[in-house]
């Protein structure tokens, strides 16, 4: 395969996230190793991603953007959704089906993930004020609404909607913000249910390529 085939990611040089793959690349990284398509990653410093150059590529000075030949893009949705159309393994054949992921892929990142993210956020900017273990009682609940349908929805199944797919890799990276809160453990059928997408050999090379980008090990 040329080079000039293979996509580029941008991703922190040095993520806060501390190797941890919480970081939005990890997404895109993930759905590319799913799909057994070579990627090539463009680290940038904090700096760098508030420069021109990046900024032509991602509006908001964010990463992880995606360049393949004269396609540009940003959003981690987005890019997960234009592998899974490209190739195949992430999203099934069937119009209806079809359709039926990609309403996950949405559920997941618009849905699931903003009260995480709050609480998150809450969890850093937040926690010396007077009144952050009342505000975290709301947040939590509004989280435990979710996590509640989500199981109750997801009940004994493996994955969201038949086989695995992009709704399922955008849900566990949400669902992963979660660990160490004890708030997952609260719905045994989601702890499987992450652990089931851990343990897939993808998940773990997406994983052990953003970490060696942290450690500094070559990945190779
Ligand atoms: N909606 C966009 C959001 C992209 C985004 O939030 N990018 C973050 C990194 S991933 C979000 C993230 C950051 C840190 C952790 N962490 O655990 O430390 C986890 C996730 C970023 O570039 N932040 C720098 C900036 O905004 O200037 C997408 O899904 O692509």
């Amino acid at each position: 395969m040329s080079r000039a085939m293979i996509p580029t990611i941008t991703a922190f040089a040095r993520s806060p996230d501390r190797g941890r793959g919480l970081a939005r690349d990890m997404r895109v990284r993930w759905a590319l190793e799913e799909v057994g398509q070579p990627y090539d990653v463009r680290l940038l410093s904090f700096e760098a991603m508030k420069e021109p150059a990046h900024l032509a590529r991602h509006p908001f000075g964010q990463i992880p953007t995606y360049e393949e030949g004269d396609l540009i893009l940003f959003e981690s949705g987005a890019i997960v959704l234009h592998i899974a159309e490209r190739h195949p393994g992430l999203l099934p054949d069937d119009a209806n089906a079809r359709m039926r992921v990609i309403a996950w892929m949405f559920a997941a990142l618009n849905t699931v993930e903003p009260p995480i993210f709050e609480r998150s956020l809450a969890n850093i900017l937040e926690r010396d004020e007077p009144w952050y273990e009342q505000r975290l009682q709301v947040l939590e609940a509004n989280i435990r609404k979710r996590l509640g349908d989500l199981s109750s929805r997801l009940d004994d199944a493996e994955w969201l909607d038949g086989a695995f797919s992009a709704g399922d890799l955008l849900m566990v990276t949400v669902l992963r913000r979660l660990e160490g809160s004890g708030m997952l453990e609260e719905y045994p059928n989601l702890s499987t249910y992450v652990a089931r997408g851990k343990a897939r050999p993808a998940y773990q090379r997406a994983f052990d390529a953003q970490l060696a980008v942290f450690t500094g090990v070559s990945a190779t």
